[in-house]
């Protein structure tokens, strides 16, 4: 290091290259704790995936995964205009807890496990019937964004008319299928279901979507993107390029 008193000038360089060099570094492990949120917030989902008795879904020629940035990345999330966490996909600490959607463009059909915590309940050891209402909901909206074939949020549900049959648990793990039946314009028609393991059906729903409907005030390019389907892992994205890429490379 030359002398601070022999050139002032010197000195100031290196002060601006060590500052530069912090900032670097400061990116860097902003980088590195992002990528382990990301890691761990995969992991929690992970944790919480199919049941045996649902894993033919993971395993189906007809099936693709359905992922979202805004479910997994959470970073993402927040910094793309997000306020909080997702109702229904903010992993196993939820109230309710879809892991992972799987969507059948033959049948027009969303399936996924779902959840019901803990803290769904409302009378002794039975979940809230506005909680197995969500689900339905979630899967009414998703289904008819998928079959529209536009993107993810190009619209909403409008329409949740349910049937609850049969009391749901709170920690019980059921089925959640959503299958669209009509699409008359902007309008799609889906029933859904909530059934176990034996094929008990819980709880039933006939759902209205609207696509194709300006849901932000002013749009960005988050309401412009598509579905894309990728063959190889069967899986579908939420189409920015970059997540594709990322989410691909890590498998
Ligand atoms: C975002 C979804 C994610 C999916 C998972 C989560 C599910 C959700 O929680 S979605 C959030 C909850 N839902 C909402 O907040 C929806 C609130 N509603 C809205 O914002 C508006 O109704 C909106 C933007 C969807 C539609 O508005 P707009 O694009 O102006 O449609 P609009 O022209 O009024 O209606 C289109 C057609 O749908 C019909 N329609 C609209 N709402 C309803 C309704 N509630 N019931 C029956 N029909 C309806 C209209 O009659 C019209 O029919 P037609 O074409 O035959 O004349």
């Amino acid at each position: 290091m030359p002398s601070c008193s022999a050139s002032p000038w010197l000195h100031r360089c290196a002060i601006a290259g060590t500052a530069a060099a912090s900032a670097v570094a400061v990116l860097v492990a902003a980088r590195a704790v992002a990528r382990r949120r990301h890691r761990h917030r995969a992991a929690a989902l992970a944790a919480v995936s199919v049941p045996p008795w649902l894993k033919w879904l993971e395993e189906s020629p007809f099936h693709y995964k359905v992922r979202l940035r805004e479910w997994e990345d959470e970073d993402w999330r927040r910094d793309s205009g997000w306020q909080g966490s997702d109702l229904i996909h903010g992993g196993s600490s939820s109230a309710i807890c879809v892991p992972c959607y799987f969507y059948s463009p033959a049948e027009m059909a969303l399936k996924g496990p779902v959840i019901f915590g803990r803290s769904s309940e409302s009378h002794r050891g039975f979940c809230h019937g506005g909680a197995m209402t969500s689900a339905l909901d979630d899967v009414c909206g998703h289904v008819a964004f998928l079959a529209a074939g536009r993107g993810p949020w190009c619209g909403a549900t409008v329409q949740v008319n349910c049937k609850l049959n049969k009391p749901v648990r709170s920690g019980q793990v059921l089925l959640l299928e959503g299958k669209v039946i009509k699409q008359d314009g902007k309008k799609v028609s889906v029933q859904a279901s909530l059934s176990d393991e034996d094929g008990l059906v819980y709880a039933t729903m006939e759902g209205l979507s609207i696509v194709g409907a300006k849901m932000q005030l002013e749009e960005s390019n988050l309401d412009q993107r598509e579905w894309r389907y990728d063959e190889v892992s069967r899986t579908i994205f939420d189409g920015s390029p970059s997540w594709h890429l990322e989410s691909k490379q890590r498998g």
